[in-house]
């Protein structure tokens, strides 16, 4: 079973208001409400894969009961701790830019966290858990540490996708992928880049650190591999973009699809990257048939040994 932990859920509330003027009253000419939050986003896509997994993390509230709804209406697994107060709810503006606005949620107390590591630990070595997402108030920064040792110690495989400065200390506990974006690696080393060609000696690095698959997300550039048998390149499909919002969700999505099947990162990446596209090119999260039939067209070159 793969387990998708989300922390901190959330309502996404996808609006588009075209020319969205400042300091005046703006129309919606489209809404969405979709269950949202990381690891919520990665089990939607996994199911449209027809890969089963289970949604574990805090719902509370109104938006919480929306969230349970919403997954059961897809048949989705789901045993979420209920907390109080109410799931957050974020606003995904679409203008002539993106603009979104996500909100703080709940609170979480250590009796919670307590609950969700007891239901970490019904996993076993031939599970997989997925991390994703950020920290909900109440909950310790180093938080996703306590739960990736917790994991680690009985032998349970994860991936973590943070953007949190703790992402360098998890390393030395060998997640399976972790999948940064561009911007992302350049602020854990603090720095900046000009081209792909400089970031590769970063992706390398958080390999030696203990990573077993970096998965470096580009956006319309497309994404990179690294592992211990090299530095890989899939350039960016090109389609219309709809939305962005849960793109790298999807690749990670994609990615562990395949990669729990057969272990091979190379089919596993060519379906991330398909998985991050068709998202990009869809209002919601992408559907299984659009995934397919972008996975051929997924080019992958190596670009190191
Ligand atoms: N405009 C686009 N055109 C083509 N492919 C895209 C586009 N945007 C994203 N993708 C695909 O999806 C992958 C993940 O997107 P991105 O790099 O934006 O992840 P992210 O920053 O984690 O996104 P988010 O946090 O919004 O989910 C990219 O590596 C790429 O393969
Ligand atoms: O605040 P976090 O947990 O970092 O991000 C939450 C979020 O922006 O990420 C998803 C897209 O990746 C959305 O479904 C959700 O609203």
């Amino acid at each position: 079973m793969i387990y998708t932990v989300t922390l901190n859920p959330a309502i996404d509330y996808v609006i588009r208001v075209p020319e969205f003027k400042l300091d005046e009253l703006n129309k919606t000419t489209e809404e969405y409400k979709f269950p949202g939050g990381k690891g919520i986003n990665v089990s939607r896509i996994l199911k449209n894969l027809k890969v089963e997994s289970t949604n574990l993390g805090f719902v509370g509230g109104f938006t919480g009961t929306f969230i349970r709804e919403r997954l059961a209406e897809e048949r989705l697994i789901t045993n979420f701790i209920e907390v109080p107060g109410d799931t957050r709810i974020n606003i995904k503006l679409k203008s002539d830019v993106e603009t979104e606005i996500n909100g703080q949620g709940p609170t979480i107390e250590k009796i919670h966290l307590d609950a969700l590591k007891a239901q970490l630990l019904d996993a076993t070595p031939e599970d997989l858990v997925v991390f994703s997402g950020s920290i909900p108030k109440g909950l310790p920064n180093d938080v996703y540490i306590e739960l990736v040792k917790l994991v680690k110690e009985e032998g349970i495989p994860f991936v973590v996708d943070i953007s949190n400065d703790q992402l360098l200390d998890i390393l030395p506990f060998n997640p399976v992928l972790i999948k940064p974006n561009h911007h992302e690696l350049a602020a854990i080393f603090n720095t900046s880049f000009n081209s792909f060609e400089e970031m590769i000696p970063y992706g390398e690095k958080l390999v030696e650190m203990g990573a077993e698959q970096v998965l470096l997300s580009m956006g319309k550039d497309g994404a990179a591999l690294f592992n211990e048998t090299g530095v890989y390149r899939a350039p960016g499909l090109t389609g219309a973009l709809k939305n962005s919002v849960g793109a790298g969700d999807s690749m990670v999505a994609g990615f562990v699809s395949q990669y729990v099947q057969d272990k091979d990162p190379i089919k596993a990446f060519t379906y991330g990257v398909a998985s991050g596209s068709a998202t990009a090119f869809s209002e919601d999260l992408a559907l299984g048939k659009d995934i397919l039939n972008l996975v051929e067209k997924v080019k992958i070159n190596q670009v190191k040994n």
